[in-house]
């Protein structure tokens, strides 16, 4: 195992990050491509090569949260803020003062459900994580319990705003509430209940 380089977290974001957003413009070309049964083979075998190489060195499972040595945390597989998850777009929470949270996030042709329109698994997704994200505390991870996601209108594909914050706790539990929106208005809100495992809170 090679030594990690003291920086690891920018290190790692230098390595792997243009390969992750090369992977996603793969994706993407691959959904929408309109080009011969030539060229796709080409590409496959391109693709197989590239599979083949990355395959020859795995972590044995899947990414997990690995810890730089002065504690940053990478959860890099995870898979809608993952830096190394292509399937992520990623998102890239900022956090306010008070705790509440935000993204803007831009989704295009691997996220449609109903044409031209947001899945309704990946709203569900994106604001599991933003309210997990508002309810969460360093060193008390809260797992989500329950989350309703309400779909009051179909959300375009394109750029996506998103905000969460905390409305109560009460002992293990915290309840968030948030909403995903677009130039059309809030288009889809969302509450839950986050509960830090007993022993943990
Ligand atoms: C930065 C980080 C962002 C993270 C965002 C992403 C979050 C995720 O996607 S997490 C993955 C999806 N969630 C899971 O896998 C969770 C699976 N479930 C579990 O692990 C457990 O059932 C867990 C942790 C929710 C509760 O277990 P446990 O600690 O044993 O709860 P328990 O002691 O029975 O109950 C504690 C309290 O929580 C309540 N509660 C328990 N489960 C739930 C639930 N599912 N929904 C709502 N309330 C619940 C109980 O009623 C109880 O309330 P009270 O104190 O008022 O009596």
């Amino acid at each position: 195992m090679e030594e990690r380089p003291v920086d690891e977290f920018d290190y790692g974001r230098a390595v792997y990050e243009p390969l992750t957003q090369s992977v996603r413009q793969l994706i993407d070309a691959t959904i929408r491509t309109e080009v011969g049964e030539d060229t796709v083979a080409k590409v496959q075998a391109l693709v197989d090569e590239g599979a083949r190489l990355l395959s020859e060195r795995l972590v044995p499972e899947s990414f997990g949260v690995q810890y730089t040595r002065d504690g940053r945390g990478m959860p890099w597989g995870n898979a809608i803020i993952g830096l190394r998850n292509p399937i992520a777009p990623p998102l890239v929470i900022e956090r306010n003062r008070d705790g509440s949270v935000w993204c803007d996030v831009e989704l295009g042709a691997a996220y449609e459900g109903p044409p031209g329109c947001l899945h309704g698994g990946i709203s569900a997704l994106i604001l599991d994580q933003l309210l997990g994200a508002t309810a969460h505390r360093p060193a008390q991870p809260a797992f989500t319990g329950t989350l309703t996601v309400r779909y009051q209108r179909p959300t375009r594909l394109g750029r996506v705003h998103g905000e969460a914050r905390v409305v109560r706790h009460d002992g293990v539990k915290t309840y968030a509430v948030g909403h995903l929106e677009n130039g059309e208005g809030i288009m889809v809100v969302a509450e839950g209940v986050f509960v830090r495992p007993a022993g943990r809170a």
